[in-house]
């Protein structure tokens, strides 16, 4: 279906040429119910979309839109397990494993949960087993540190996680996460371990992509080259993926290995197995928690009525903003410096999802889909790209997120901190007209001329649009609940635009081109390539050759 062609589409279409068009500094004036009209809760979170471009017709229009392009029946229809994923073939369940309801949902047929909550407990009992010191290293030690080795949807969820979670991690624990294929990734991780006190938790759904298996092949090396034996492998490597025939060939025995399920998308597992080293700095219970604060959205997100639905009302404000008014991208500014990997996991989250410019049936979209994800915690960012948000050529909404309340109190630090969380997109808003900055210069002392000069470099256009997400504090659960939020908000666009949110076939051809070019820079072969790339491959061999 082209969602185009919806009579809401139209309405918005309009909308955006009238209502899209609005100073938000008029909008606030003329509806001085607006920051309660556009407000929204859920699962310990508080969105304040007041600030966004939007008004009760545009809302209106969205919500019809929703309607019309059927979002509520593909919600269902993928809480009930059916293959959404339609270019793969799978259901899209990772709600499954944050809940624990018998006979809710069905993947291939059957009810997951009796296999969901088999690997939970085996998951819990080795999470216990470690940080009781009942399993340890092969020569006795504790296994204080852990090093994950994955990348993309086995990295960037339990990096963000662990890192978002500082305050619940158990003393004496230490986790790092190994990514990049680029050895100093894992030289420089390595040199901070012990290898009698280190486990590696190999996290790869596929269990074959290029960097996560060379860095693991080399972890191992390092652990043998330790003067440990062959034997003593099984102590300290466990393996976290769904291809069982993969890791046996890597050695790691069954035992050890914690799987999923391909309805699993790697970019939703944290929740699943991949979730192992969160658990193991955090501890279980915290880990649960996590699932449950997810697990309440996921319920808020089935069960609320559409006009207070959170993830569907982010998820039509942000498509607003991207396909009717133009806006290309979406900044995430966290103000909280734990959530400091929190754009890197939305980054892959969003555009891996959403980044597709054909339709589930195959034709071309015609209209703006997935928005540029960046982002970096505040107050940093202010420092830094702020400057472009507030006075550039581009409009960008933003996304503020903060707790009320800091793990860290230290003198007024958070006072500051949410001073600054508040005073941004208020400045957004309301923003400085150059008659504004002309009297405020003259206040200062400036001369006409002077001022007349400098105003309209001093002016900001305000008028650009913000969301805020505030909670008490960040725990465990709101944590969980802020990460599906974001899950469904991304779900919502991508059932309104029509495409696929689950595949990722847009990275496969640079992996299969970097295969041949890896022979040739091996001197293993020759390539035929355009004059660029040819050019290149020769400038390297150049560069390398007599070092
Ligand atoms: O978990 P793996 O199978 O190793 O996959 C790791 C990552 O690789 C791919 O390139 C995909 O684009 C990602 O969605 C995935 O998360």
């Amino acid at each position: 279906m082209n969602p185009a062609e919806t009579k809401s589409w139209g309405v918005l279409s309009q909308l955006a040429e009238t209502d899209g068009k609005r100073h938000l500094r008029e909008l606030f004036a003329e509806e001085p119910g607006r920051f309660e009209r556009f407000s929204f809760e859920a699962a310990g979170l508080f969105l304040d979309a007041s600030k966004a471009q939007v008004t009760g017709p545009v809302m209106d229009a969205l919500l019809g839109l929703a309607e019309e392009v059927g979002v509520e029946k593909r919600r269902r229809r993928m809480f009930a397990g059916e293959p959404i994923n339609e270019t793969e073939g799978r259901s899209v369940l990772h709600m499954a494993l944050r809940d624990n309801r018998d006979g809710k949902y069905k993947a291939d047929g059957a009810d997951p949960m009796g296999d969901i909550e088999d690997v939970r407990q085996r998951m819990k009992a080795f999470c216990d087993a470690v940080l009781s010191g009942d399993r340890r290293g092969a020569t006795g030690k504790p296994l204080t540190t852990v090093v994950n080795i994955g990348i993309g949807g086995s990295d960037l969820g339990p990096v963000m996680v662990t890192e978002a979670l500082k305050p619940y991690w158990i003393e004496g624990r230490d986790v790092h996460f190994v990514s990049n294929v680029d050895g100093t990734h894992l030289v420089e991780t390595l040199r901070r371990c012990d290898p009698e006190t280190t486990l590696f938790t190999i996290a790869s759904k596929t269990f074959t992509t290029q960097e996560t298996m060379t860095n693991a092949h080399s972890a191992r090396e390092w652990f043998l080259a330790s003067g440990r034996s062959e034997a003593d492998v099984a102590s300290h490597f466990v393996a976290l993926s769904t291809n069982h025939e993969a890791t046996a060939a890597f050695g790691i025995e069954e035992e050890n290995v914690f799987g999923f399920w391909d309805w699993v998308g790697g970019r939703y597992s944290l929740w699943s197995a991949i979730g192992l080293p969160i658990a193991l700095t955090v501890g279980w219970e915290a880990f649960e928690d996590l699932l449950s604060g997810a697990h309440a959205m996921d319920r808020h997100f089935e069960e609320a009525p559409a006009d207070k639905n959170l993830p569907l009302l982010f998820g039509l404000i942000g498509l607003w903003h991207r396909t009717f008014l133009d806006m290309p991208a979406v900044a995430v500014l966290p103000y909280d410096q734990s959530l400091h990997r929190l754009p890197a996991y939305l980054q892959q989250a969003d555009m891996e999802s959403n980044g597709k410019s054909r339709r589930l049936d195959g034709l071309p979209a015609g209209y703006e889909t997935g928005p540029i994800v960046f982002g970096e915690p505040g107050t940093n960012g202010q420092h830094a790209f702020y400057q472009l948000i507030h006075q550039g050529t581009t409009v960008i909404p933003c996304e503020l997120i903060a707790p009320a309340v800091s793990h860290n109190p230290l003198g007024d630090h958070h006072e500051k901190l949410l001073a600054n969380f508040l005073a941004q997109p208020e400045a957004l808003m309301v923003g400085v007209t150059e008659d504004e900055a002309f009297t405020q210069l003259k206040e200062q002392g400036a001369s006409d001329e002077e001022a007349k000069r400098l105003a309209p470099h001093k002016a900001f256009p305000g008028g650009r649009p913000s969301l805020s997400v505030l909670m008490q504090k960040l725990t465990p659960e709101t944590l969980g609940a802020l990460i599906a939020l974001y899950e469904h908000k991304i779900f919502v666009q991508g059932a309104v635009w029509g495409v696929n949110s689950y595949d990722q076939f847009g990275v496969e051809l640079g992996k299969v081109l970097a295969k041949p070019i890896l022979a040739e820079l091996k001197n293993e072969a020759d390539g035929d390539h355009d004059a660029s790339t040819a050019g290149l491959i020769a400038r390297v061999r150049s560069l390398r050759s007599g070092v």
